[in-house]
């Protein structure tokens, strides 16, 4: 069944409708300051050619992983401002999620506004495994509509089976938006006919997250090579120490199985940066893997692993890269991001098809001030992506396939 688009909705008319549009803003913060507004820039065609149109725009969002309840540090005020910079109008922001103030600004909307909710993961039932629960929330997220209709634009989240990405779409029309329909188009690309050899390169930090796609992974191509906080708990499986690195115990045996069966494939750092605490001015040292010393942590790979993968990247026909190589906030632990980075954008001048996916992954090639045309595709999302290219169902999109919600 065909997914019905942002062009049909506007086809059929918005002016004077109440339209609930999903986007990803979820951007990397320092202190309240945005360092990195690329989910903000990607996700506003999609509300601007609606409130062109004349529709009602509420848009609903996440910051973050607040679990469940009002966190200030996580509020989308500095995203409300952002966004109304981008947009180049005012966006009013709603000081809860679907309560009192969100239903009254919802009412008051006029024809062109924008209303963004505060976020959505206040509310415990957006992330909820109970249906009933997501479905309650849901219906209050439908009801501030008015019966309009739900516009799913947020590429990275539509992996998550959460209220305001997937229950709420069997509520109301529904429509795919700018940002998912250009996304799924680029990635097609690295599922079908794929150029060989094809490298995978995964890092960063949501660690039990992308270890359950590797399995999937690892058979379809020809190179994975694993940094980041992803490459320790392959050390322990390795019977390395680890110290105070990033580890996931309870994936040490899964991990100790893709090595024996995916030994020529995956490919990890032979040395590591470690650090004396979590700090931007940490005491910092590089040693070989296998010496992380006891309460020193990995913050990054080594300089011998960036040329060893560099030296693998080189020969790659396809890359998809998602996670930072390490703690590339931090300048100390940048080099390894960059390093990686720079090999990626130069077997792309070599005529490599490249994607970089993920929220940190695009700030990090923006911010460490690498040639964002030095990549095929920059991708608002990582994990998404990586499920989308491990083949799996991504709830977001498979639910705009039903009939469930649509009119008629
Ligand atoms: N060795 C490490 N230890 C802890 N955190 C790490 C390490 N390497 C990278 N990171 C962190 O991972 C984060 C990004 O992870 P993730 O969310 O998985 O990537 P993306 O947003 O690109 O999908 C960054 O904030 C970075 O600081
Ligand atoms: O940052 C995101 O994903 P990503 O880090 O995989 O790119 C998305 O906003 C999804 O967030 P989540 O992984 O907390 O569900």
């Amino acid at each position: 069944m065909s997914v019905q688009t942002l062009h049909d909705l506007l086809d059929a008319g918005v002016s004077g409708r109440t339209v609930l549009v999903r986007s990803d803003l979820n951007v990397p913060l320092d202190g309240g300051q945005i360092t990195d507004p690329g989910r903000i820039v990607a996700s506003a065609p999609t509300i601007a050619a609606l409130a062109d149109a004349g529709a009602k725009v509420i848009v609903t969002a996440h910051l973050g992983r607040p679990k469940g309840q009002v966190d200030p540090a996580l509020s989308l005020a500095p995203v409300a401002a952002k966004l109304g910079d981008v947009l180049g109008r005012y966006v009013q922001l709603a000081h809860d999620v679907v309560g009192i103030d969100a239903q009254a600004r919802a009412e008051g909307l006029t024809d062109g506004d924008v209303l963004l909710l505060e976020n959505i993961r206040f509310d415990p039932r957006e992330t909820s495994k109970d249906e009933a629960e997501r479905a309650a929330l849901a219906k209050e997220l439908a009801a501030l509509t008015d019966g309009g209709a739900f516009v799913s634009d947020g590429f990275g989240v539509v992996h998550r089976k959460q209220a305001s990405v997937y229950d709420v779409a069997k509520l109301l029309p529904h429509y795919a938006g700018k940002l998912v329909g250009a996304e799924v188009q680029v990635l097609r690309r690295l599922t079908e006919d794929t150029e060989r050899p094809y490298a995978v390169v995964l890092g960063g930090s949501k660690v039990s997250d992308k270890l359950a796609v590797i399995e999937a992974l690892a058979p379809k191509v020809d190179t994975l090579v694993i940094g980041g906080g992803m490459c320790f708990t392959f050390f322990a499986a390795q019977g390395l120490p680890v110290g105070s690195s990033l580890l996931q115990e309870e994936m040490i045996g899964t991990c100790k199985d893709l090595l024996e069966r995916f030994a020529d494939v995956i490919h990890l750092p032979q040395d590591i940066v470690v650090a004396d605490s979590f700090s931007a001015d940490a005491e910092s040292k590089t040693v070989a893997a296998e010496q992380i010393p006891d309460g020193w942590m990995g913050l990054d790979i080594g300089p011998e692993a960036v040329g060893r993968f560099a030296a693998v990247l080189g020969a790659a026909k396809t890359v998809f890269w998602n996670g930072p190589m390490g703690v590339f906030e931090f300048a100390k632990f940048a080099a390894g991001t960059k390093g990686v980075a720079e090999a990626i954008v130069e077997a792309t001048g070599k005529g490599a098809f490249s994607v970089v996916g993920g929220g940190d992954s695009a700030a990090a090639v923006r911010l460490l001030g690498l040639p964002e045309d030095g990549f095929s595709h920059i991708s608002t999302g990582g994990g998404a992506s990586l499920e989308y290219l491990e083949g799996k169902e991504l709830p977001g999109i498979a639910v705009l396939e039903s009939t469930e919600g649509q009119v008629g």
